[in-house]
């Protein structure tokens, strides 16, 4: 019988050091490239990047030549049983005894892409710590949590044109806002960030079809971290009675590793406790979170931090109540889990929230903040501690440059 002893190892030193993102037993996929060499699907481990398209040249993977494309949605597109046939192969190839003569490029020399062709974004609001203390600050304490909530996940289509990798420039928007003596035009004076897990869904429904959320689970690829920047001011002028508008078009943050729905399946747990039942199309035969510390950091000190399983909806519900009207849905749509905050406001996902709308500035670095200010840089981060290993997500970051008048 084999010796059982400690987690699973990689051949490759890195993977294996403490606090390492890229273990062997993540394995998240993204999309790179080297000088100006084209762009083609990779995967992370420890400090290197395998290059899947080289790779498939040596007949190690047989996607048709999907991973010389420079986004990974053809591979995706071909479905979960490539996945897991993949997942295995990556796997045998990547543990110690594999095939150490494997394609590797070193991180520190690659560009990431955009890992995917976002067809569709969907932002949703399933943090009841968040809608609360957001419909607190913008309804008043009557109508904090409007009366759906409980029943069902709330949710916006947002833009998918423009979601942008991480360190991507985000440009303080111009807007419309509310003036003492009517609306004016200016710069944005309340910019914020919000802390979000991105679903990446990996199989197309047909319009006219409803998923259930067993379904839903089935369909989803995997999760990028995702910051919805979000300008309260123009949204607080603009959102009644549709919803946010330019306030969230001004750009959104996605990391550029997908981490795999396989690589968290052993940090699987419970979500908030429900206040009522929900409709039989809602309901989860199991549960659909996952115990993955996630946080924010403005200017690299750590700002807050709280876990995805504070959530009252999971990506599978939100998929599933997405196709409850015959909605389509394909291969690349994205949708954000809506903004993850804890009780407490150094576990709050957006600074509207930690400073109530601006009152009580937060101290970072030695400086006062009430939003962000230009120049400023944020980053999430995220990770499941698994038993001698971690799974992260690696970088999302943005720094704000200054509105253009
Ligand atoms: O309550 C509102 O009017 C607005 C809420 C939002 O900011 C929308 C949003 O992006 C939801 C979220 O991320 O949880
Ligand atoms: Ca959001
Ligand atoms: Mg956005």
């Amino acid at each position: 019988m084999k010796k059982k002893e400690g987690p699973v190892r990689s051949w490759l030193a890195s993977a294996n050091r403490e606090g390492c993102d890229f273990p062997v037993q993540n394995l998240p996929y993204g999309v790179f490239s080297v000088g100006d060499g084209a762009a083609r699907c990779g995967v992370a481990i420890g400090d290197m990047i395998v290059d899947l398209a080289a790779c498939e040249a040596r007949g190690l993977f047989d996607t048709g030549d999907a991973f010389s494309e420079p986004q990974l949605n053809a591979f995706i597109a071909q479905g979960r049983a490539k996945w897991d046939e993949n997942r295995t192969r990556l796997t045998e190839l990547l543990t110690e005894g594999g095939d150490e003569s494997l394609p590797l490029v070193a991180m520190r020399d690659a560009r990431l892409h955009l890992p995917i062709r976002v067809t569709e974004f969907t932002d949703f609001y399933s943090s009841r710590n968040h809608a609360f203390n957001v419909g607190l600050l913008f309804r008043g304490a009557e109508n904090a949590l409007p009366a759906q909530w409980t029943h069902m996940p709330i949710g916006y289509n947002g833009r998918a044109s423009s979601v942008v990798v991480s360190g991507t420039p985000i440009r303080r928007p111009m807007g419309q806002l509310r003036g003492v003596n009517g609306p004016e035009w200016a710069a944005c004076r309340r910019l914020d960030l919000e802390l979000e897990l991105g679903a990446i869904v990996g199989a197309d429904s047909p319009m006219g079809q409803r998923v259930s959320v067993e379904e839903a689970e089935g369909m989803i690829f995997g999760y990028v971290l995702l910051n919805d920047w979000s300008a309260r001011d123009i949204q607080a002028w603009e959102y009644q009675p549709l919803g946010p508008f330019q306030a969230k078009a001004l750009g959104t943050t996605i990391s550029p590793w997908i981490v795999t729905q396989a690589a968290l399946e052993p940090f699987r747990c419970e979500g908030a406790a429900r206040d009522n039942p929900l409709l039989p199309y809602l309901h989860e035969s199991r549960p659909g979170f996952y115990d993955l510390a996630i946080g924010w950091r403005m200017n690299g000190q750590k700002v807050a931090q709280t876990n995805y399983n504070v959530m009252y909806y999971s990506s599978a519900q939100q998929l599933a109540h997405h196709t409850s009207s015959g909605c389509p849905m394909r291969v690349g749509d994205l949708l954000g889990s809506g903004t993850i905050s804890g009780p407490a406001p150094e576990q709050t996902g957006a600074l509207l929230e930690m400073t109530q709308g601006g009152k009580n500035p937060v101290t970072v670095n030695g400086e006062p903040r009430s939003f962000i200010e230009d120049g400023d840089e944020i980053d999430l981060f995220a990770h499941a501690e698994g038993d001698g290993y971690r799974i992260g997500f690696g970088p999302c970051s943005g720094r704000v440059l200054p509105a253009v008048e």
